[in-house]
């Protein structure tokens, strides 16, 4: 679960604004897909990036996922951890420390 203050906050800026009717599950999935594209642009030319710029690319790209779990019924917290478990069993430790491979790779020469 998001903090009370952050998801209270992120509600009211929505209501504020009546903008509900726009955050269908697929306009949030787009947008979240949009912001990520802006944070990679901060980097379209190389590792530097403007520190500022990059943490409100990443906090829009925050703000979407939120809104997204949000609509869909989701706790952000919760499916990270579900997902983590599910990651967790594909990339066993003792196959997938130091190694960046895919988890069909790990194992491999
Ligand atoms: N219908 C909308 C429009 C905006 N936002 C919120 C979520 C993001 O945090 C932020 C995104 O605003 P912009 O679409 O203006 O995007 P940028 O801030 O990235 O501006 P720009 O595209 O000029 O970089 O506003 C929202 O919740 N719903």
């Amino acid at each position: 679960m998001v903090s009370k203050a952050v998801h209270e906050t992120l509600a009211a800026f929505v209501a504020e604004r009546d903008w509900a009717q726009f955050h269908t599950p697929e306009n949030l999935a787009k947008s979240v897909a949009i912001e990520a594209g802006e944070l990679l642009e901060c980097f379209q030319w190389g590792a530097e990036a403007d520190p500022k710029r990059v943490r409100e690319e990443l906090a829009d790209v925050l703000t979407y996922c939120l809104l997204l779990a949000d609509r869909i019924g989701a706790d952000p917290e919760q499916i990270v951890l579900e997902k983590l478990e599910i990651t967790r069993k594909k990339y066993p430790v003792d196959k997938a420390r130091g190694s960046s491979k895919k988890y069909d790779k790990i194992g491999t020469a």
